[in-house]
């Protein structure tokens, strides 16, 4: 699915950037940009180019808002024009949907976020989802990661929350803290997260993106299924994603060239291969998400395998779809496949969407 990225604020600039980064030659990457009021943030984006970071306001002296939701929500309304064509410079007829990656603790991203969804919801016809980080819960704590101080952070996320319900298409979270073992510091974490967060997402959007010559026998995911799995109604997402490394001769040669690649696909033993894609199913469902839900329940799900093709059991894949469906009891559940012949393991991504966080969110949203 051909997204545009666009970070507000610190937490997402940097997140697109890492995304930039590490996928900015793949095709579902439609585009990224970076807005902040933050000049020093934006410096530091190195694979974004410099005319897609974007400095708006100069009226915290070049600095962050440190925290103060209202005035952020007050620049989304003075720059939303500006900021929405800095987004159309090109791309917006491209994309097949848009992402705004905020960290929901903070005043920028959280503050801008919902005015310039407005705005693109009138512009164009495509979804708008969000990807929002919830705050680590030791940024309330002066003492144990004094760089990361934001006693703010909570109240910003659950307002911001109740601001994009309605306006974003989807808001798919990421929560700092599940990424967080005991005693380990955001501060200190902050560029190891981020990569896992990247590579969630670029799992979920990327998914599709494959060459055109892969065998056909595959249901390849399409941005469809993303969008219908992710919903229109403001649903919030989690994803859980898990990878199983198998033995593939065929990228490679016995010289480990890959120029006598084989023409026939490698013999893979079935019962290897459903074991292998029954496990990794398993552990997508049932491992980390990147928001935990109170009972794996979700509206509704989306699962995405993937990996060398010859590796894509149907039988095998037919019944994780019915174990899933029981284990998140969505009344829809759809699936696709991600067929990739230069990988060396299989993947499986469960996208809920329509689900009870176990966190402190679970009380919803205060009404503002
Ligand atoms: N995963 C991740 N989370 C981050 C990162 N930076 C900040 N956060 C989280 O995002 C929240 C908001 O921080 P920022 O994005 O820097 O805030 P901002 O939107 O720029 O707003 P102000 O700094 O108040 O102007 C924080 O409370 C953290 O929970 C990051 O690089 N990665």
């Amino acid at each position: 699915m051909r997204i545009h990225a666009t970070g507000i604020g610190g937490a997402g600039c940097r997140v697109v950037n890492t995304l930039a980064g590490e996928y900015g030659g793949r095709s579902f990457l439609n585009g990224a940009v970076a807005f902040d009021t933050d000049v020093n943030t934006l410096e530091q984006l190195s694979a974004i180019d410099p005319e897609q970071r974007y400095r708006f306001s100069d009226e915290a002296g070049g600095n962050g808002l440190s925290g103060d939701l209202s005035r952020g929500q007050a620049l989304g309304e003075e720059y939303v024009s500006e900021l929405s064509r800095v987004i159309d410079r090109g791309t917006l007829s491209r994309a097949e949907g848009f992402l705004l990656v905020i960290g929901l603790g903070g005043a920028t991203g959280g503050g801008v976020a919902p005015e310039l969804i407005r705005n693109l919801n009138r512009l164009t016809e495509e979804p708008v989802y969000v990807l929002g980080i919830l705050p680590a819960s030791t940024e309330a704590d002066t003492e144990i990661d004094p760089a990361a101080y934001r006693p703010q952070a909570a109240a910003n996320t659950q307002e911001t929350l109740a601001e994009l319900t309605g306006l974003a298409t989807a808001i798919i979270c990421f929560d700092n803290d599940n990424w967080l073992s005991g005693g380990q510091q955001f501060s200190s974490e902050r560029d190891r997260i981020n990569n896992v967060l990247v590579e969630h997402i670029a799992a979920v959007f990327g998914a599709g993106d494959v060459d055109d010559t892969t065998a056909t026998a595959q249901q390849v995911v399409d941005a469809s299924d993303i969008n219908r799995a992710l919903g229109s109604d403001s649903s919030i997402a989690t994803i859980g994603y898990a990878t199983q490394t198998v033995k593939t001769q065929q990228a490679k040669s016995r010289f480990g060239l890959g120029i006598f690649k084989s023409k026939t696909p490698p013999e893979v033993d079935t019962s290897e291969a459903v074991r292998a894609i029954e496990t990794v199913i398993r552990k997508a469902a049932r491992g980390k998400q990147t928001l935990e839900t109170t009972d794996g329940h979700a509206d509704r799900t989306l699962l995405i395998v993937g990996g060398p093709p010859e590796w894509l059991n149907r039988q095998a894949i037919a019944q994780g779809r019915t174990w899933l469906t029981s284990e998140t009891g969505s009344s829809a559940l759809l699936s696709g496949d991600a067929p990739d012949e230069s990988r060396d393991d299989v993947f499986a991504i469960v996208l809920r969407s329509g689900i009870t966080p176990q966190n402190w969110l679970a009380e919803g949203p205060k009404q503002s």
